[in-house]
This record gives structure tokens, sequence and C-alpha cells, in this order.
């Protein structure tokens, strides 16, 4: 069993440490663009000037992605939080997978699901993000997927498309279209094969839902995508054009499904026979698709007769529960998780956050894990169903409310919890509701500040990537605020590359507690935070502690 030494010089506050992650609320740069800076907040200001407090790198190789362009995550952020050590991650696993050629060995599960379709003449599908944010997908992977298929001797691939706009500006489909059109002209030129896209929609409309937060959306991807019903186009580029004349200012995350058909048929219905690949590497949004593609019985909705396909995702999804059963990249060990060092040292554990970022502070905090550890409890409070920028405040308030309650009931040593705010409503692109979200945040964390004092608990809080520090697409090459014919900025919904806040605030002083010297510190460094805040020695092998005490 991994034991944790308790520590020579400190035993651990009185009150609980509280873990708070502020989803998607970084240290901005430019300040017209800063939607955290232009917000009121009163308890983050005074937490910079009079608590512990330092950046942290939640971006590129800090986190495990292939290089500092790669801006941060939800998983990769939480990973290396919960996990306090740097994993490469999937972007980086898949790309090294297919440069080696490893991922169409011999024997593997690629050359299984390809010898399905060439042995019966049937059709390869691939579904996935459209889009190379390097956060779920790469559209860099298909394409190579789908030369190696041509390579192989697959006479028909087709593509059921999902449009980002998250990872990548919002409304950019359609360089995405062109880029691949002219990719499928090319390998489609020689008349050997009949590759195509066959199906999509907006990735916040169809397909991607996750932690059951609206499972209607996985109803309408397998409307689309199985069965070919729905609205028909002749190209992807007709549906895209289409839906932004009937829906001016829509963005591509909530464009809605489309089927593509040709000589009035759809060209791509899914059905038996077939071999499927679900290329998104990141299992959040891939494991209900997967669930309809896999499970005997559903009872989420009704999706009629399961064509009996060869599934496999491009990543196991969730190593505890062994999902998907068939998988073409093998995902990153992450092990000795800091919930496990904790569970085996006696200390209770709560974590907390509402549905849409629940399996973050769950799943993903314990690296990729469904399960849970003997001293875990986990509490979900369900999010709404309504556009986030609607209702910018979501369950912050709700949140709290249970964090304070199990700060003031003494049960919990460790309470970690997600703030989605600034990250749900940040990724809306409307700038006024993320302000209001940002504000949202701050109020709860001076509620959970207020409740630490009378506990003499210690907060650690901080972010898992930035979103709402960075709301304005920049010029490429210029660097300069893109702006629209009114003069303002353009919104940008993705995550940003910046650093986010690692701040340490122990009212009582019982740890005593300073800023260590920890070259180019990141996020990974804060497991052993709060393992030292908690009053043990961290493992050795993690990112070394933020703080000394004692
Ligand atoms: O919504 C999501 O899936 C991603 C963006 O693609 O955000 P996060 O990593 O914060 O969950
Ligand atoms: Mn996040
Ligand atoms: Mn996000």
């Amino acid at each position: 069993m991994i034991e944790l030494k308790k520590s020579k010089n400190f035993a651990g506050s009185e009150g609980p440490v509280v873990l708070v992650i502020m989803d998607g609320i970084g240290i901005g740069k430019n300040p017209e663009s800063d939607f955290v800076k232009q917000a009121k907040t009163p308890n983050l200001t005074w937490l910079h000037e009079n608590a512990l407090y330092t950046e942290l790198r939640a971006h590129g190789v800090a986190v495990g992605l292939p290089d500092d362009g790669d801006m941060g995550n939800s998983e990769v952020g939480h990973n290396a939080i919960g996990c306090g050590r740097i994993f490469e991650q999937g972007a980086a696993l898949v790309g090294k997978a297919i440069a080696s050629g490893a991922m169409y060995a011999d024997g593997s599960v690629w050359q299984e699901l390809v010898s399905n379709v060439n042995h019966k003449a049937s059709t390869l599908h691939f579904i996935g993000l459209f889009s190379d944010g390097n956060v779920h997908s790469n559209l860099n992977h298909l394409e190579s997927m789908l030369r190696k298929a041509k390579e192989q001797g697959v006479k028909k691939a087709r593509i059921h498309a999902l449009i980002d706009g998250r990872d990548v500006p919002p409304t950019s489909a359609l360089d995405y279209v062109e880029r691949f059109d002219a990719f499928l002209k090319e390998i489609n030129a020689d008349g050997t094969v009949d590759y195509c896209v066959a199906s999509g929609g907006g990735r916040m409309n169809i397909t991607m839902d996750r932690y059951d937060a609206n499972w209607d959306m996985v109803k309408r991807g397998w409307a689309t995508h199985v069965k070919a019903e729905g609205r028909t186009f002749a190209s992807m580029k007709e549906a895209v054009e289409t839906f932004r004349v009937e829906n001016p200012g829509i963005l591509d995350q909530d464009l809605p499904a489309f089927v593509i058909e040709r000589d009035r048929a759809p060209v791509g219905p899914i059905v038996d026979g077939d071999s499927v690949i679900f290329f998104n590497f990141r299992g959040d949004r891939s494991l209900e698709i997967t669930k309809a593609f896999e499970a005997d019985e559903l009872k989420e909705f009704d999706r009629g007769p399961k064509p009996d396909v060869l599934y496999a995702g491009m990543m196991q999804y969730d190593g505890d529960l062994g999902v998907p059963a068939r998988y073409l990249v093998t995902p990153p060990a992450i092990d000795r998780t800091m919930s496990e060092y904790l569970s085996n040292a006696g200390v209770k554990q709560l974590a907390i956050s509402e549905t849409q970022k629940y399996g973050h502070m769950t799943y993903f905090f314990n690296g990729n894990n469904s399960g849970k550890f003997p001293t875990e409890t986990w509490k979900e409070i369900p999010s709404d169903v309504c556009p986030f920028e609607d209702a910018p405040r979501m369950k912050a308030d709700e949140i709290t409310d249970v964090v304070v309650q199990a700060i003031e009931s003494g049960e919990y040593k460790f309470i970690r919890l997600n703030f989605p705010n600034g990250d749900m409503v940040g990724h809306t692109g409307v700038v006024n509701a993320v302000k209001l979200a940002v504000e949202a945040v701050d109020e709860n964390v001076g509620r959970i500040m207020e409740a630490l004092k009378k506990a003499n608990g210690i907060m650690v809080c901080t972010a898992d990537h930035g979103n709402a520090d960075d709301m304005c697409e920049l010029d490429k090459k210029t660097g300069a605020l893109v702006l629209d014919e009114q003069g303002r900025c353009k919104p940008k919904t993705a995550h940003s590359l910046n650093p986010v806040p690692g701040i340490v605030y122990d009212p009582s002083g019982a740890a005593n507690a300073r800023l260590a010297d920890v070259p180019e510190a990141g996020i990974a460094n804060l497991a052993a935070t709060c393992i030292t805040l908690l009053g043990f020695e961290p493992p050795e092998d993690y990112a070394a502690s933020l703080v000394k005490v004692g």
C-alpha cells in the first residue's frame, strides 16, 4: 500500500484544507480582453495583496501537452492538480503513436477494424471533433488515419464531423471545412476510394454531452450519425452556410445537426458490419456516445436497433470501467493520485461541483478513473440545462452552501471543489455575462474564506487553466485586438494560454506557510502543496510543494 509520512514540521491545521479550483480564471495580459480584471473581485484582490500568491503555469508542456502553443484544459489541468506529476497526455500520446506507426501495428485494434471492413466490404466511420484544438481531438490524426486506411485498401470511409468553435475561434468552421475538402479531393482523386463527410453538427448541440448533463444531445447525435435522420444537405459547407443565414450570430458549437445526401439518399448511415472510430482522445465527452454504441441495453434514450459494428475509441476513456472495450492508443498511466494517498492516510475527503464539472473533481482529479477511494465522498449539484450566459452564477452559491456546511461540520479534512463559472460562461463569448460569472466566483471564495477563518482551516485557491482572462480574439500576426464594425472586441470562446493564480490563505497562521523557491512552478505543484498543508510529507516524485511550513 502506498503511504504518506507525517510531517515533522507541522501536524496540520485544526480546520480543513479546502482546494478551490476556479475553472477558467487565469491571469490576463491584456486589460481590454481580461474579464477577470474587469469584474469586481474584492476577495481575489485581497488575497493577491495579503495571502501567499504566485503564478502557476497551466498550459503546454507544464501539463503534459505536446508544446507550449497548446492551451490548457480541464482534463490535463485536473489530472495534474490531482496527481502531482506531469504525464504525457492524450494529444501527445496519439501524435507519437501515429508518428511511430505503433497505432497501426500488426495485431492492433486499428488492424482489427480495417480487416473487418475489408473483409465485409463495409464502411469505416470516423466520428469526432472537427478541430485542431488539441483539447479533445486533432484533425491531423483523422487525416493520418484516412491516409493509412487508403494504403490498407479501405474503399469506403465516412466522416461524422462535430463542429468545434470552442477550442478554436468561434466561427472558424469553414476554415476547417475548406482544409478538409482539399484533403478529400486529393485522397479521392485517383478514383480508388470513396471517402466523404456523412453527417455532423455543433459539438454543444449533438453527441458530445458529458457527465449525464443532457442525454438529448447524444440522442440527436445518434439519430444524425447512425440513423442518418435529419435535415439533409449536399455538403457540410452548404449546411454551415445555410444555418448561419437562418440563425444570424450563431456560434459554431451550437450549429444544428445535418446529414449529407447524394442522389437523394444519405451517404453514410452506420449499419451492421461497419467499423466505427470515435477519434476524440479526451474521455469526458466521449463516454456517453461510447455507451450508446457499446451497451447491450440503454436506458437513457431509445436508440432503436443497435447496429452490429466494431467500435473503438481513440483512447481508453475510463480506466476503472475499462471503457471502451477497444481503443487505439493506451492512455497515460496515471497512478498514485493524491486521493489514493490521502485515503490510505485516513484523511476524509469531500469532492464537489455541479454536473458540468462534477467529473472534473472526481474522474479527472483521480487520473481518469471513475472509482472512489474509501475515504472519499462525492457530491454533485445538478446543473441547469440552459445557455449559461443567461445564468452566469450557475450553481456557485449552492456549491458553497455545501462546502461551508462541510467546513463547519468538521467532518472532512480535505475538501476540493470546482466553480465552473469563469470557464462555462467564458466559452459563450458573452463578455458581460463573463463578468457576472467571475463576480459570483469571487463572492463565494469570500464565503469560504469566512468559514475557514472561523474553523481555523486553510484555503488553496487556483484554476485549471485560463479562459475569462482572455476573451478577445487577437490578430495572429500583429497581436492586436480584432475589432468588429462597432469597434468592439471580437469575442474568443476558447481557453487561454495564461498562467493561473496559486494562492494559499491560512487565516490562523498555524502552518506558518512561506512560498518555497520552486522554479517554473505549475499546477502540478499543487498536490504536494495540499499534502504539505495537511501535515504530511509529499511523495518524493511529486512536483515540489509551493510552500514550506512549520
Ligand atoms: O468544454 C469542454 O469540453 C472544454 C473545451 O473543449 O472545456 P474544459 O476543458 O474546461 O472542460
Ligand atoms: Mn476547465
Ligand atoms: Mn473549458
